[in-house]
């Protein structure tokens, strides 16, 4: 860095020296030397990260035009660099657009929409190209027709990294055979070291859009993800903002942008969940917080020294004693009937009585007596301050706190007001709080007694709930916007009124009937289990989370389990240790639901594959680079649930999983018994040999499926040794033509005869199933709808 150390004290004008070399810089600059913050921090993950941007920009477009997404992938070696293809038969972008989209840092179109969306700034593609064009010196490719073109748009671009704006050097129109879509052609600096990340994301992909088809070709594999399904995810809509959800600057821009004079309208017009009742609901409050609330004290009683109709009395000067006794009368008529009165009410309760008496009387009462009377009957109401203040705060105490403690916090706080720069008594919430803290602090120090935070708490609120909010008018847009104080206080306000939380159908969840079939598309599993939450709020963004988990099959049995992360159906494969959703796996007790889980936490090892999505219209994620999702409480929650609810479901199967190869162990070991004990017995009565299988189902309380055949008629005999009802599927495969069995359906198949039943056997019955056939037929029997661990085939 340049040293200015020698100027200094030299006459030289250092500021004037750094000036020289100020100057703005451009976004694009900017990311230039920050690339690692958009994730382009090598050209491994260069790779994968521009793969994804467009790849999540292609789903984005087709979901928003309704179209069922078809995207091609290609990597291919091109010389020193790497050449990246990326086709979608999205809408296509018009040819206006195309350069500011591919050619601009921050153009898009959703960062201001509240709508979930893969895409969030604006960044993503524009930061591939940039990327590309800074490792290969090349410019970006794009091609893209619009549904109903004939023809395709082409460019070639860069972008201009001092003006950000993009620097054309190829614009035609060409021919493409898809209808419409997109194809981008970036080539850049890169290697295949993070190719497990890449196959990752392709395949996570998959797996949450289980309607969209994918084909991926990368140097030495390629593949192809079908779609599963061909239905779109559900349609969303934007959202307005959520009062609960808006930062401080965002309001202030709002409060400039909007048509509404009144904050009451505003709220109204430019925030989801606000009606009339609400927005009354935050003036007040915001009202409470600009203005403060005024204390209303207990009138003093008329035999009290301090005499209020003498005060006003003394103040109404020349209108005759019967005009002013009927003025006095007609005011104190209504203080005494009222249990506190504030300064606000008292000047109501004047001005009422001096327009009645000016009826009556014939006398006029001008402005001047008004205010007399009112500063004059307030003056005399204030003297039961001391009253008052012992009343509340002996109301507010535990009767622990002996009286003369009471007495001396009391008299601080009526000091307080007392001394306080407003005459009609009004205070804020933060004030008032300051009030009690002070004399609680004095009373500590000279009466050593103490008052602890909640008695301070329970003070603070008896005072504020007899306060009264002020008639003034609640400040308008353009007062609030105009000061920052004014606009955080309305925030507050916002803040700490109950709304309805805001509507979910900017939201687009899998939902887990999809989340299963998405994971029994791309993963061999013995069982798959999801759970889809109802929605909840974050910072005023709805959000909803989503769990599944695959176990058992072809999974890896040793090892961690996988945890497959994804925000807004977008894979997230970078940063797995910085993730809420890997904290959150870390510490439930697998162990409750029979996964192995050395020293119970952490990561739970064997055959699965937890899948965890969040949906939200705003997901916090950890950096621009969108890699992990940040610890939110309320987020890692849901969580915790979605996860919890998948693996009760997964507790259940491996319980039964459990029980049946027990099951299994003890069948096999009186299976291999059984026939050995009939062998001796037969030996030893030199008797036929028994038949086991029944006695073998009997022990083990099976279903038995027993054949013989006599005379050319096939008989399957099925007993239900169990407890239960058993519906099963028989089928048996023959190699002759059985005719027309009674109950039984029959298909025959290249040359085989399946012959099929659907008996129920009642526990304890017996169900027989009979054809004919010729004699030199041969037989298979297959039998479905009972557990092999439950049943014994004789046959
Ligand atoms: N394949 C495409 N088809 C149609 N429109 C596209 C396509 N790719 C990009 N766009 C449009 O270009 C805009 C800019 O895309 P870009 O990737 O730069 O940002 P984004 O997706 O909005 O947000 P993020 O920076 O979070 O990825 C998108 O908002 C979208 O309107």
């Amino acid at each position: 860095m340049t040293s200015y150390q020698s100027e200094l004290g030299g006459g030289g004008n250092v500021a004037e020296e750094l000036a020289k070399g100020q100057r703005a810089i451009s976004i694009a600059e900017f990311f230039e030397k920050n690339k690692h913050m958009l994730g382009f921090d090598s050209g491994a993950r260069g790779l994968v990260t521009a793969v994804k941007e467009a790849v999540d920009n292609a789903l984005d477009a087709t979901e928003e035009a309704g179209i069922l997404p078809d995207i091609y992938v290609e990597i291919a070696e091109a010389g020193d660099y790497y050449r990246l293809v990326i086709e979608d038969n999205g809408p296509g972008i018009t040819k206006e657009q195309i350069p500011k989209v591919f050619g601009k840092l921050l153009y898009g179109s959703r960062f201001h929409a509240r709508e979930q969306s893969r895409g969030q700034q604006g960044i993503g593609i524009s930061a591939a190209v940039l990327y590309s064009q800074l490792t290969s010196g090349k410019p970006a490719k794009i091609t893209s027709k619009t549904q109903g073109s004939s023809q395709a748009e082409y460019f070639e671009l860069i972008i201009d990294t001092d003006s950000n704006e993009p620097e054309i050097s190829v614009e035609d129109t060409t021919t493409w055979e898809r209808t419409h879509g997109t194809r981008i052609e970036l080539e850049m600096e890169a290697n295949m070291r993070a190719r497990q990340q890449l196959h990752d994301y392709i395949k996570h992909t998959a797996v949450v859009n289980p309607h969209a088809r994918i084909e991926f070709r990368e140097p030495s594999e390629h593949l192809k993800y079908e779609r599963a399904t061909d239905q779109l995810p559900a349609e969303t809509t934007e959202i307005r903002p959520h009062p609960h959800g808006v930062e401080l600057g965002t309001l202030i821009k709002m409060l400039g942008a909007t048509d509404s004079y009144s904050v009451s309208g505003f709220l109204q017009t430019e925030f989801t969940r606000v009606g009339q009742k609400t927005a009354d609901s935050v003036v007040e409050h915001f009202r409470d917080r600009h203005y403060g609330r005024e204390m209303a004290w207990s009138p003093p009683a008329s035999q009290d020294e301090a005499d209020v109709a003498a005060a006003i009395t003394d103040a109404v000067n020349g209108k005759g004693a019967e005009a002013t006794e009927a003025f006095t009368d007609a005011v104190m008529k209504v203080l005494d009937a009222r249990e506190r009165i504030s300064h606000h009410e008292l000047v109501t309760v004047v001005g009422n009585a001096a327009d009645a008496t000016e009826d009556e009387q014939g006398v006029t009462f001008g402005e001047t007596v008004r205010e007399n009377a009112v500063e004059a009957a307030w003056g005399a109401i204030v003297t039961s301050r001391a009253a008052d203040c012992y009343r509340l705060v002996d109301d507010a105490t535990t009767s622990k706190k002996d009286d003369a403690a009471v007495e001396a916090l009391a008299r601080r706080i009526e000091t307080a007001f007392a001394n306080s720069e407003d005459p009609r008594d009004r205070v804020t919430y933060d004030t008032l709080s300051q009030f009690v803290d002070r004399a609680a602090e004095r009373t500590k120090e000279r009466d050593e007694v103490s008052f602890g935070e909640t008695a301070r708490e329970n003070v603070v609120d008896a005072f504020w709930s007899v306060c009264r909010t002020v008639p003034d008018d609640a400040p308008s847009v353009s007062e609030t916007e105009g000061d920052r104080d004014t606009a955080s206080e309305l925030l507050e306000a916002m803040r700490e009124t109950d709304i309805l939380s805001p509507p979910t159908d900017c939201l687009a969840p899998i939902t887990d009937d999809l989340v299963r079939a998405g994971l029994e598309k791309e993963y061999d599993a013995d069982f798959f289990a999801a759970a889809t939450r109802d929605a909840e709020v974050h910072g005023g963004d709805p959000f909803i989370v989503e769990a599944g988990i695959a176990y058992g099959g072809d999974l890896p049995a040793e090892g961690q389990v996988d945890v497959l992360r994804f925000a807004n159906r977008v894979p997230l494969v970078y940063q797995r240790g910085a993730c809420a959703s890997t904290d959150v796996v870390k510490r439930i007790n697998w162990r409750n639901y029979g996964l192995d889980q050395p020293g119970g936490s952490g990561m739970p090892n064997g055959p699965a594959v937890f899948m965890i999505h969040v949906a939200s219209t705003n997901v916090p994620f950890t950096s621009e680079s969108k890699d992990a999702i940040a610890n939110v409480p309320g987020i890692e929650d849901e969580i915790e649930l979605a996860l919890r609810e998948a693996a009760r479901e997964l507790k259940r199967y491996l319980n039964k999983r459990r029980s049946m190869e027990k099951r299994q162990r003890k069948q096999d070991v009186i299976a291999d018994i059984l026939p050995r004990m009939a062998d001796k017995l037969s030996e030893v009565t030199e008797r036929d040999q028994l038949q086991v299988g029944d006695s073998l189902a009997r022990i083990m309380n099976n279903v038995l499926v027993e054949r013989s055949v006599e005379d050319g008629t096939v008989r399957l005999v099925v007993r239900n040794f169990s407890d239960t009802n058993a519906s099963l599927d028989v089928t048996d495969i023959v190699t002759a033509d059985p005719g027309e069995p009674n109950d039984g359906q029959v298909v025959e198949m290249d040359g085989e005869w399946f012959v099929k039943w659907s008996p129920t056997v009642s526990a304890g019955d017996t169900a027989v199933l009979e054809y004919r056939v010729g004699d030199d037929a041969t037989f298979d029997v297959s039998v479905e709808g009972v557990e092999d661990a439950k049943l014994t085939v004789n046959a």
